[in-house]
Order: C-alpha cells, then structure tokens, then sequence
C-alpha cells in the first residue's frame, strides 16, 4: 500500500499549463503551450535564446498576463480561486529569479525571511531561527547570515537566494538559470544540493537552464521550448533520440558530446 501510494505520489500533476498563449503588442512569444509538471520531479526546461523561457516562467507566476489558456496549480485554476486560496498558492511556491535577485540592502537573514513577513506573523526570535535552519540546509556558514549580497560570492549568492525561495516550505520551486555565472565545480555542488531536497523532502522542481551539465545529470524530465511551444518533452533517453533539428544539435553536438563524457552514468 505504502509503495503504491509512493508509485502514486510521483505521478500526481502539481502544475499543469494548457494551452497558454502570450502575445506583446503583435508579436506571439507563446501559442498553444501545453505542459504539466510532476510531484517529486525536477524538470528541466531548454530552448534557444529568447524563445520564451522566463515569459512562460512568468505567465505561470501571475507575473505576465496571458491571452488565453489556463495554469492549475496543485489542482486548483488560479484564474477561479479566491484571493485567499490564491495566497495559499503563492506560499506553496518559491522562487529563485536570475541573478539571484537579493534585497542588497538586506542581510542574508533578512532576505531570507521577506517571504515570512510578506505571508506570515511570527516573533523575530522565531524568524530567525527558521532563517538559520534554511541557511544550513542550502550549506551555507552561519557566519554568513549577517552579510550583505555584495560581501557574497556568486555560489553564496545563488545558495541563499535558494534559501529564500525554501522559506515557507514550498512544494514546488522555480528556478531561472540557477547555475549561470558559476563555476562548474560550484554549478555542479549546487544541483547536487537540488537533487538532495527533491531526494529528501520529496521537492517538486521546475529549472530553466541552459546548463548541459544539470540537465543530463540531475534533471528527470527536460522539456524543450521551441516555435512557440513545447518541440519535445521526455527524458534525456528522449532527448538523445530525438531527431527534432534544435533538440539534435543542443543534445548531440559538440559541445553536448563532450559533457555526455562527464556524466556518463546519466546517459549511458
Ligand atoms: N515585457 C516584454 N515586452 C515585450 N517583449 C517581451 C517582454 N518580455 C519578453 N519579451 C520578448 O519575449 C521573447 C522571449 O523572451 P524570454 O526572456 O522569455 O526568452 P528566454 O527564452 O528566457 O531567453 P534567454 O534564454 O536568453 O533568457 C523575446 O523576444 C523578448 O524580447
């Protein structure tokens, strides 16, 4: 029974995107997009340059206003919720922007906690110490809670923007590029640190990445945007087969040849 109900917990959808179109004046960056997002999964999300990977990020945020189409998030429409179903929804997502995106005048800790501010009352005292819980889960020293982002190296940056994102405990977290501008030992360390929580708290995850590395060694599913839709969705198997121009070049070119060499268990 116990295994079944696991069998059933990863395939139960946590978001579910359909049919989302998205248009800037008269230009259509998304059209008809369909994609779903699993419990306990990280999916990896690829595509060229400006083919709109953060405008889908967005549009699932809320942050972006779509033509049409309809985002369900942990069952529910988020067009048809109530305003306090909808905060309920917010909290149950976090969310690692580019960059990093710290409060430069903030400390880490105090970064850490906008989100308990924003959606929760506790005493400071509490605050803190769930803060320094979330700075050690993403390994960071506890010396670091009372720095500024400017006194943080990139690694740092991203491990406690991570932190920030994991505030409230969130089901499912999205990530933008969370390894751009990392050395590789350091992008490495930090999708280890992302397959740790979805092995450990059952993490649902959803990065955008152009990261060869993450996406064949931590990534359970990857799904390519391309001509305005999602070109191919599967596993790196899939993406190995693929013979779908864009999916063939960036998954068996040179480049991608080399670090296939790197990660072979994952590819093999
Ligand atoms: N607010 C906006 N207004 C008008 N056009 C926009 C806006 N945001 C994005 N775009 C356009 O939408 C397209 C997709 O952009 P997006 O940033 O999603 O690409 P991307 O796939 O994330 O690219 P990259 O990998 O380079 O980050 C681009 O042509 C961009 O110029």
């Amino acid at each position: 029974m116990a295994q079944e109900q696991a069998v059933a917990d990863t395939h139960e959808t946590i978001l579910e995107v359909r049919d989302i179109t998205v248009r800037f004046g008269t230009t259509t960056v998304l059209d008809g997009l369909n994609l779903s997002v699993h419990r306990g999964e990280i999916l990896g999300f690829v595509g060229a340059s400006g083919s709109g990977k953060s405008v889908l990020l967005r549009a699932i945020l809320g942050l972006v206003p779509r033509v049409s189409g309809t985002i369900i998030m942990f069952g529910k429409d988020i067009d048809r919720v109530s305003d306090a179903e909808r905060v309920k929804i917010d909290m149950r997502q976090g969310v690692l922007f580019q960059h990093g995106a710290l409060f430069s005048g903030l400390t880490v800790l105090e970064n850490i906690q906008v989100p308990m501010r924003e959606y929760v009352r506790l005493p400071k005292r509490l605050m803190d110490e769930l803060a320094l819980l979330k700075l050690e889960l993403v390994g960071l020293p506890r010396n670091a809670a009372h720095k500024y982002p400017s006194e943080l190296s990139g690694g740092m940056i991203k491990r406690a923007a991570l932190a920030r994102a994991l505030s409230l405990d969130p089901d499912i977290v999205f990530l933008d590029e969370p390894t751009s501008g990392l050395d590789p030992i350091g992008a490495a360390e930090f999708d280890e640190l992302v397959a740790q929580m979805r092995d450990t708290m059952g993490l649902t995850v959803y990065m955008v990445t152009h990261d060869l590395d993450s996406l064949l060694s931590v990534c359970d599913r990857i799904a390519v945007l391309g001509n305005k839709k999602i070109l191919v969705e599967g596993t790196v198997d899939d993406m190995m087969a693929s013979e779908e121009p864009w999916v063939k070049a960036y998954f068996r070119g040179k480049r991608a040849r080399a670090v296939v060499r790197r990660v072979p268990e994952r590819t093999s």
